[in-house]
């Protein structure tokens, strides 16, 4: 990840500019309290002189304070919610409207009027990265005193508080934290030792399970009481298991680090009166996305009233004394239930909505300006949101005017996607509007990624990913590259090396080592010492039984190769043979999962590499020269130096998730399909679905002048093109706020759809003219298409929006039009619930087609009506 960006504008003019995200709630949570890089303590703009740290906010004698100036810039709502003192304080408020402005003025002020000492500030903030902005801007304003604020993620702070208080629970203050590999692979060897089927109890679910529990306050035995399922009592039994094993490591998970935290301040009252005397201002940001226990290490931080009882336990023990004096902390919470997208992590909504039941003297400030936004990216936020049940209706408004209309545009697939992208990037830098720096794409998904990288790389755009390795330097796409590469040029040493032992097979360091020194000493190729691997002396038998393993495999591909094998189905057997592909599925850690989708990208690639070398005027021999001629054009595509770091900085890749609280003048939305967004798993929930919505929102919100849409007809999985329907929120946007650039070609559904298509069907139509027709925005053989269409033929039926968003399916196909599949035995499917799985047997044609379908990887064989569930056939 690269450097925060040095603060670019003075004071006042942009608290909380953020290009850039540690991309996770968790981010490294022991580093958080280092100082930005570019920290210098005495920025220019300082305009306060500091008082030394640790003077009390009595003694503390404002000098040539100006009050007027740490309040300028703000509108009276987000000034009240600056000055407001003492009862709880929440501010509730649609995106862009200036709420985490609210929080790094208001503690500029606190400490500018001499309201709170910086040690007396506690601001909890979503990403380490937002903590860093936050210290930063904060130091802008009153200096460097602003260091020995705390400002940083829930995780973090816990890990500060646990260290200094570890003795009370037992850990020692060096404990170690687990991430979510380390605690599944230790939930995974819990499993193990109590039987459990790791098919019927996969480690990943049973980690989710505890990780669930941990975040309701839940320990083990409350967790088997209230066990009322034979799974949950499983589940129960492994938590406590696990619980062991993590204290006997001197280990806390993640969740832990707030429940441990909890606990502490629970159960030690001076623990927890130490901190109260200590944080006198408590103020936390995203206060939608947090969860339970995230919601009680609040409470518990703030104190007051509620505390003014002591608890006794049944036999009388003190559990907790009263400490009512202490006054309660002042708290501020700043949030947005339409923002809310980590409802999977135990965000709880209820926090934010029921803050007043919680803290009954509370008052709330609602801001009602957007200041971001241009009122066409406004507009279309609240389209999309609206539709969402059960949500409070916001009033927001901006008065930065109508600027562009969004730009619409449906690519043939991720690469002409992909390459829009570019040129549109290309077109604005060099208008001079904009520079590289200024954009960001945004994917549902990691791996939607690839299909940019790869244009970005040839078009020598420069570009970050954050949270993210780039395509080509994620581990198994190395490793892969390497078989191949070993396969058309054994003398490879380094990638043979890299292979010899990848997956794991018991070929250790020191056989590597003696098969080294053997190639030296006798002057012959490392791939000849494998060869004679039996005439080396001090290798294990073991290992020689390993080594000549793998010269058998090597062989066989190497025959597969010389047989005219293609790239891309070498490489299918390569992961095949070696076990890379079992070993990923079979494991429980979820990384695995998109180190397979990763995989599965790069057999895409190897397929659309050899079509363009076959397209071209070079003629490769099949076999080993076409593969050395794929990998020849993949390593300089992989070359990662060849990217310049442009002074105007790099285009900025992430998620959606890893979007929150940031904004960008240029914004690109790009994959917005039914079944990439919203996901696939959403679309028969409702839940889930109102949750992709809200992640919509969070996109489209993130972009302050600019806004573009796009969506490929077809897209490509394990190298065979499918094809998903329009995002069903791409529906929901006003037609006249988009400009729609292109539009997909008509499909081709035979005669009896086309009346879907207010009877045109010409194959040169476009897709959504119907819907469209007014904008305007399309031209060329469209546009006799809508006429006559309106949009209004588009109800909310299941059927017109399948009408309105429908396209060609050449392979795979959305879900919905399940009952229109023709599966056959051996064809590979994905069902929502069941994952991946194969046909062994079907019956019957249209609504009452069956077919028997092995799930491997769950574990299940089963019969289905094909109709109506939710299968894509891959
Ligand atoms: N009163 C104001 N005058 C001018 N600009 C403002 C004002 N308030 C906020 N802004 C600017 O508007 C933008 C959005 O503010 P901010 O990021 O604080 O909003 P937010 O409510 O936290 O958004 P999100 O919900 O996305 O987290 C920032 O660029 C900020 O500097
Ligand atoms: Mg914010």
């Amino acid at each position: 990840m690269a450097p925060p960006e040095p603060p670019s504008d003075g004071y006042g003019d942009d608290d909380f500019d953020s290009r850039a995200a540690d991309g996770g709630l968790f981010g490294a949570p022991a580093d958080a309290h280092t100082a930005p890089d570019n920290w210098d303590g005495t920025h220019p703009a300082q305009k306060f002189r500091p008082h030394a740290p640790g003077s009390s906010a009595a003694a503390y004698q404002p000098r040539q304070l100006n009050i007027e100036e740490l309040l300028e810039g703000l509108n009276d709502q987000q000034r009240a919610a600056v000055e407001h003192r003492g009862a709880p304080l929440l501010v509730v408020a649609g995106a862009g409207s200036g709420k985490t402005r609210v929080l790094t003025r208001r503690i500029a002020y606190l400490l500018g009027v001499g309201g709170a000492t910086p040690g007396e500030i506690l601001a909890i903030t979503f990403t380490n990265k937002a903590a860093a902005e936050m210290k930063e801007r904060v130091a802008e304003l009153v200096g460097a005193r602003a260091r020995s604020m705390w400002v940083s993620t829930f995780h973090s702070m816990c890990v500060r508080i646990l260290r200094n208080e570890a003795t009370h629970l037992g850990y020692k203050s060096t404990f170690t934290i687990y991430d979510s590999a380390d605690s599944q692979r230790l939930v995974a060897l819990v499993a193990a030792d109590l039987d459990l089927d790791s098919k019927r109890f996969p480690a990943r679910s049973l980690a989710a399970q505890i990780s669930n529990l941990k975040n309701e306050l839940l320990d083990p035995a409350t967790a088997a009481e209230r066990a009322d399922s034979d799974i949950a009592k499983v589940v129960a039994e492994v938590y406590a298991g696990y619980q062991a094993r993590l204290k006997a490591a001197s280990a806390l998970d993640f969740d832990d680090l707030i429940m441990e935290t909890v606990a502490l301040l629970q159960v030690f009252p001076a623990v927890a009166e130490h901190y109260r005397r200590r944080f006198r201002h408590v103020l936390v940001d995203e206060y939608q996305d947090t969860n339970h226990a995230q919601y009680t290490l609040v409470k518990e931080l703030v104190g007051g009233a509620h505390d003014a009882r002591e608890v006794r336990a049944a036999d009388g023990e003190l559990v907790r004394a009263a400490t009512s004096s202490i006054p309660a902390a002042e708290l501020v919470v700043v949030g947005d239930a339409d923002q809310s997208i980590y409802a999977f992590r135990g965000a709880n909504i209820r926090n934010i909505v029921e803050f007043e039941r919680d803290y009954p003297s509370a008052r709330t400030i609602l801001l009602e300006q957007n200041y971001r936004s241009t009122q066409t990216i406004l507009s279309a936020a609240n389209a999309v949101i609206s539709r969402n049940p059960e949500r409070r209706a916001k009033n927001l408004w901006t008065a930065a005017g109508n600027g562009e209309m969004i730009v619409g545009y449906v690519a043939d697939n991720e690469h002409d996607e992909a390459a829009f992208v570019t040129k549109e990037i290309d077109r604005l830098v060099d208008e001079g509007s904009i520079r590289f720096g200024d954009v960001a794409v945004f994917y549902r998904t990691n791996s939607s990624s690839r299909a940019f990288e790869d244009v970005f790389v040839r078009m020598g755009m420069p570009y970050k990913i954050v949270g993210g390795v780039r395509f080509y330097e994620r581990k198994e796409v190395r490793d892969a590259l390497a078989y191949l590469r070993a396969l058309a040029n054994p003398a490879d040493e380094v990638s043979l090396r890299r292979i010899l032992n990848t997956p794991k097979r018991g070929i250790g360091d020191r056989a590597e080592a003696a098969l080294a020194v053997y190639s030296q000493k006798e002057k012959v190729p490392f791939a000849q010492a494998l060869a004679s691997v039996a005439d080396i002396p001090f290798i294990a038998t073991r290992s020689v039984k390993a080594i000549s393993g793998f010269n058998e495999m090597m062989d066989l591909l190497r025959a597969d190769l010389d047989g005219g094998a293609e790239p891309a189905d070498l490489l299918t057997s390569v992961l095949e043979k070696s076990g890379y592909t079992e070993l990923l599925e079979i494991s429980s850690d979820p990384q695995d999962a998109s180190r397979l989708e990763n995989l599965e990208q790069l057999v895409t690639v190897l397929r659309e590499r050899v079509e363009i070398l076959q397209g071209g005027e070079e003629n490769f021999a099949a076999g080993a020269p076409l593969l050395a001629a794929v990998l020849e054009q993949l390593s300089l595509v992989a070359d990662a130096d060849s990217i310049p770091d442009s002074e105007a900085g790099m285009v900025t890749m992430m998620t959606l998730h890893t979007a929150k609280g940031l904004e960008f003048p240029v914004v690109f939305l790009i994959g917005w399909e039914d079944g990439l967004f919203p996901h696939m798993r959403a679309l028969a929930d409702d839940k889930e679905l109102a949750e992709e919505r809200r992640l919509a929102y969070v996109g489209i919100t993130r972009s302050r002048e600019r806004l573009y849409i796009s969506r490929a007809v077809t897209r490509s999985t394990w190298g065979q093109p499918g094809a998903n329907p329009a995002s069903r929120f791409i529906q929901d946007i006003p037609e006249e706020l988009v400009d729609w650039q292109r539009l997909a070609e008509a499909p081709d559904y035979g005669s009896g759809s086309q009346s879907w298509y207010g009877g045109g069907g010409s194959r040169s139509a476009p897709v959504s003219a119907g819907r469209f027709s007014s904008s305007g925005g399309f031209s060329g053989s469209g546009s006799s298409f809508g006429s006559g269409t309106g949009g209004s033929q588009y109800g909310e039926s299941a059927q017109s929006r399948l009408a309105a968003t429908g396209t060609k399916s050449t392979g795979r196909t959305g879900w919905q039009n399940s009952a229109t599949l023709a599966l056959a035995v051996g064809d590979r499917v994905s069902h929502d619930k069941y994952g991946l799985g194969t046909v062994i047997a079907s019956e019957g044609v249209g609504v009452r087609a069956t077919a028997t379908i092995d799930f491997g990887a769950a574990g299940k064989i089963r019969l289905m009506l094909i109709g109506g569930v939710p299968l894509t056939k891959l």
